[in-house]
């Protein structure tokens, strides 16, 4: 009789058979083709939780009851960061799942503050454009309209447009190109501003003096955030996958080995939600607006520290309720060894001195 884990046998057997795919190739995706992502998702306090601690979001409106209360919600909600990774978690497997750098992401729009835990998601997703890379003949880029709903009542909870790379049919050559940036293009040093300028503290009215201070003259408003998380195999891994998220990039070390990095690498939310912590940790957040612009320069591997700095670009005192006015950043993401990785236009209402 034929013994199967005879390693010989085994290898043999191993050759011959075909694997039963997941995920979807670049020539899969139809434009305008409405995709339901089976899976949906549990928001659970857990999740949340596990996910704000690891990312050093540690905003007790989402998991105190007074400080809910004090912040307009009637129980402590799920973080909006865990919120956008739950909806983009199932997606994974019919978008993403063949593998292809995250490239970026657009009009993140919440549709509901203040999510309740327990909440049952459903998620789809609309193919809006497809296009061969021009310098990666492996890949394809495709975009994605993808919506978060509430499963029970069919509200919209948050949408956004995704951009990935994604493998064609063919045997790629790469599975993408590390970026290589050197910060010497024409936005190096010399293009900077003379003075940044930091805000005295982290209410409304500390952004607006900032910028106001800084107008008329060859400054701008941007700082450093002092924290640091050094990426590790829960946040590589762990994250992702209680999202649902099954992108091999992040858990399938023997896939990721030929790849640039030769290791799983960070998953863009995670080394996104843990700039965005840093930022939130040196500012007075009474609710997360939206995001734009998104765009994941290079990528983290374990070992990597994610630091995060801003830049003040507007402090608009007539929009929000009166306690808060609204203020819009761009936060980037950088590493120990000073690459940045993520950047992107963030809008927050920021609560005013004495709220
Ligand atoms: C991807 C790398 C290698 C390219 O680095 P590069 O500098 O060599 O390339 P580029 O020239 O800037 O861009 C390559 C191509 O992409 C296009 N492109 C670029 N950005 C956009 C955009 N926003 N919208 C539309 N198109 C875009 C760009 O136009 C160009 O097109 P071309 O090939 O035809 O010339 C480099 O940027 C890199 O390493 N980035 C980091 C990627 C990363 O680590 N992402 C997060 C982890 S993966 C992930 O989280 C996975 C997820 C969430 O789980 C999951 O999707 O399933």
């Amino acid at each position: 009789m034929t013994d199967w884990t005879d390693p010989e046998t085994f290898a043999a057997a191993l050759d011959r058979a075909d694997t039963r795919e997941k995920g979807r190739y670049f020539e899969d995706f139809d434009e305008g083709a409405v995709i339901e992502h089976a899976p949906g998702l549990r928001l659970t306090r857990h999740g949340s939780e596990t996910w704000m601690s690891q990312t050093l979001n540690h905003d007790p409106a989402y998991w105190r009851s007074d400080a809910a209360l004090d912040r307009g919600f009637d129980a402590p909600p799920v973080h909006p960061d865990y919120l956008l990774a739950c909806v983009m978690g199932p997606s994974v497997e019919d978008l993403s799942e063949k593998g292809g750098y995250f490239l970026g992401r657009d009009g993140v729009e919440f549709h509901r503050h203040g999510v309740p835990l327990g909440t049952e998601l459903r998620v789809e997703s609309t193919v809006e454009t497809t296009r061969p890379s021009s310098s990666r003949p492996g890949y394809g880029v495709v975009t994605w309209e993808t919506r978060g709903i509430d499963a029970a009542s069919g509200e919209p909870l948050v949408s956004y447009e995704r951009t990935n790379m994604v493998p064609r049919r063919e045997p790629a050559a790469t599975d993408g190109g590390r970026s290589g940036s050197t910060g010497d293009d024409e936005s190096g040093p010399s293009l900077l501003p003379e003075t940044l300028v930091a805000p005295d503290g982290g209410a409304f009215e500390d952004f607006r003096r900032a910028l106001d201070e800084a107008a008329d003259r060859d400054a701008a408003v941007a700082y450093r955030h002092e924290r640091g998380r050094t990426t590790d195999e829960f946040t590589v891994a762990a994250l992702p996958l209680a999202t649902l998220n099954t992108a091999r990039q992040h858990h399938n070390a023997a896939a990721m080995a030929d790849s640039p990095s030769g290791e799983p690498v960070a998953y863009g939310d995670v080394t996104r939600s843990t700039a965005l912590g840093h930022a939130r940790s040196d500012e007075r957040t009474y609710r997360e607006l939206g995001y734009d612009g998104e765009r994941f320069h290079d990528f983290v591997t374990a070992g990597d520290t994610v630091f995060g700095f801003t830049r003040v670009l507007d402090a608009d005192g007539s929009a929000g309720p009166s306690r808060a006015g609204e203020v819009t950043f761009e936060h980037v993401a950088f590493t120990d060894d000073e690459r940045p990785v993520y950047s992107g236009v963030r809008r927050a209402l920021v609560d005013r001195e004495g709220a």
